[in-house]
């Protein structure tokens, strides 16, 4: 059985504006909509448990998408946060051996054939599997807006979700950073602290993350095109 965990509580603050990007619409449809149903979309997902702000609930019409049920939790302060959250609310039935993919609700333009390949990954592999790409630009570091060096990127990835891993494991190892007062910006950082070395997976460059007002524009361009 695979849940779905979609955090869904940021504020959206490079975004800007007063309405939270995930809540946009593109499409027609918000962008955590498109998101819960390319992953609901698929034949292994069961579920999905959206973590929202505190005062947010599912939409009308959200409780049940595909006949799949999509359940929800108050997320938190951080988007780790929002994780552990949604792992512990997850229902009973999701044993800690079940494989949840954790997928931005800013990331609407996730394919199916993307999550088929990170499931495949994960279940093979007891360290689990992320989607990303191999960085293609040359890295600068910049320093009062001028560049002070040029970083090497051979082996450089972009980290990119469904990030997939076991229940059991990345609850433990999300409430372990926390415990040690780490900040983890994915889920494979948090289990990398645990020692294991996640797969990764060659996703499409264009499951981009919705973070600026320019992304929306270039992601209801990608979605029209499906
Ligand atoms: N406390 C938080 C922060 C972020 N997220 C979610 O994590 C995903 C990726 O985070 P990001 O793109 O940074 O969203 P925001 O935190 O809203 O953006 P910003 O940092 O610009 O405020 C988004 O779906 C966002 O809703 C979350 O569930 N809980
Ligand atoms: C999880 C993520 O999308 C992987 O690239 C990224 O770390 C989220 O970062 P954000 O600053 O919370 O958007």
């Amino acid at each position: 059985m695979i849940w779905a965990v979609l955090p869904a509580a940021g504020r959206g603050q490079r975004f800007g504006g007063d309405t939270p990007k995930q809540y946009l619409r593109i499409a027609g449809k918000p962008l955590i909509e498109h998101a819960l149903t390319a992953l609901l979309a698929h034949p292994r997902v069961a579920g999905a448990m959206v973590a929202l702000s505190a005062g947010d609930e599912l939409w009308p019409g959200w409780s049940e998408l595909l006949g799949k049920p999509v359940l929800r939790c108050t997320g938190g302060n951080e988007r780790a946060d929002s994780v552990l959250a949604a792992l512990r609310a997850l229902p009973a039935q999701v044993g800690d051996d079940a494989l949840v993919l954790v997928h931005d609700a800013a990331r609407p333009n996730l394919r199916g054939e993307d999550i088929g390949r990170l499931i495949a990954a994960a279940e093979a592999a007891p360290d689990g599997a992320i989607l990303g790409a191999p960085l293609r630009d040359t890295l600068k570091r910049a320093g009062r807006g001028r560049i002070v060096g040029t970083e090497p990127r051979e082996g450089l990835w972009r980290a990119f979700t469904p990030q997939a891993f076991r229940r059991g494991a990345l609850t433990a190892t999300l409430a372990e950073a926390a415990r040690a007062g780490v900040a983890v910006t994915d889920e494979a950082s948090a289990m990398e602290r645990s020692g294991v070395q996640p797969w990764l997976v060659e996703g499409r460059e264009d499951n981009l993350k919705v973070t600026t007002p320019a992304d929306l524009a270039l992601a209801e361009y990608l979605i029209g095109r499906h």
